[in-house]
């Protein structure tokens, strides 16, 4: 969706899976090209052979191996794009051929909306162009960032895994506001349009987290007392805790799945 929304046209596009009933409904949702392993075998590398981009959206686990199979397809200058989380670029750059040009990202869901933000490092063969088309695939959908590699499970830890966080936030919003007697959906709506209403002031330009959360909290008033709360059970320890968590769990991938 995010690509699509970005610019990529439909017609260019093939994608795969391994459920030809889940391929056909995505095709007509998407109006691409959807192939089904089992359906054709032959499916990964058929739609990797001759394409520009290809775009690996796998599970960690599976990327390696996903590498291989298209690896005999891909033209020289194809740019490899993976979205895996922990899987370095050294290991795809093993199972590819030579000189394969394969770029690192850490996407997010938002840019199904059109609010993404995209994490990018670039394998040993990458050039200016390279990236460049990268970007040019995420840009209109969301904002992309090129980083070093070893940033990558931090940038995933902030933004690849941040709108759980904001989705967390939300459900135990309305936890609260049912435990203080609000009717449950009537709770759920308040959390979800005040997380949503909130992101979309976050969202214009020039405005700061800090200076918004101060607007609402008026001296000696409710949300000061919610604040301080939040602050004095240490939620600044508890998602820095939670966060340092996501990026170890990175590393962890790195070590599983990406170490052959
Ligand atoms: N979900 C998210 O917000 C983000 C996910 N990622 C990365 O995206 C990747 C996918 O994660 P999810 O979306 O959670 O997984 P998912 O399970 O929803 O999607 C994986 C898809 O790959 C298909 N698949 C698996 N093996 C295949 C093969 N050999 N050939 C063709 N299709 C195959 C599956 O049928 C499935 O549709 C992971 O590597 C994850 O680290 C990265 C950033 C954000
Ligand atoms: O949870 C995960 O591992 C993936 C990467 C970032 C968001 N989802």
């Amino acid at each position: 969706a995010g690509l699509l929304a970005a610019g990529t046209a439909p017609e260019s596009v093939c994608a795969t899976g391994h459920s030809a009933a889940n391929a056909r409904r995505q095709e007509e949702r998407f109006r691409v090209t959807v192939t089904a392993t089992e359906v054709d075998p032959e499916a990964n590398r058929n739609a990797a052979a001759g394409a520009d981009v290809v775009l690996l959206g796998v599970k960690p686990k599976d990327i390696l191996a996903l590498c291989r199979e298209v690896a005999g397809a891909l033209r020289p200058g194809t740019v490899v794009v993976s979205v895996a989380a922990g899987i370095p670029l050294a290991a795809m750059e093993r199972h590819l051929p030579a000189e394969q040009p394969v770029v690192r990202t850490m996407p997010n869901t938002p840019l199904t909306v059109g609010r993404g933000v995209v994490g990018m490092a670039a394998g040993s063969a990458v050039t200016e162009e390279h990236l460049d088309t990268v970007t040019r695939l995420f840009a209109g959908s969301g904002t992309v960032h090129r980083v070093a590699e070893e940033q990558i499970d931090a940038v995933a830890a902030v933004s690849g895994s941040g709108p759980a966080y904001a989705f967390l936030l939300a459900e135990l919003m309305a936890a609260g506001g049912e435990r203080m007697g609000l009717d449950a959906d009537l709770a759920a709506e308040l959390a979800r349009d005040t997380v949503a209403g909130a992101g979309r002031m976050l969202a214009e330009p020039g405005t700061d987290a800090a200076a918004l959360r101060k607007a609402v909290t008026s001296p000696n008033g409710t949300t000061e007392a919610a604040v301080d709360s939040f602050l004095a059970a240490d939620l600044a320890g508890i998602i820095a805790r939670g966060m340092q968590a996501s990026a170890d769990r990175g590393r962890a991938i790195s070590e599983e799945y990406g170490g052959s």
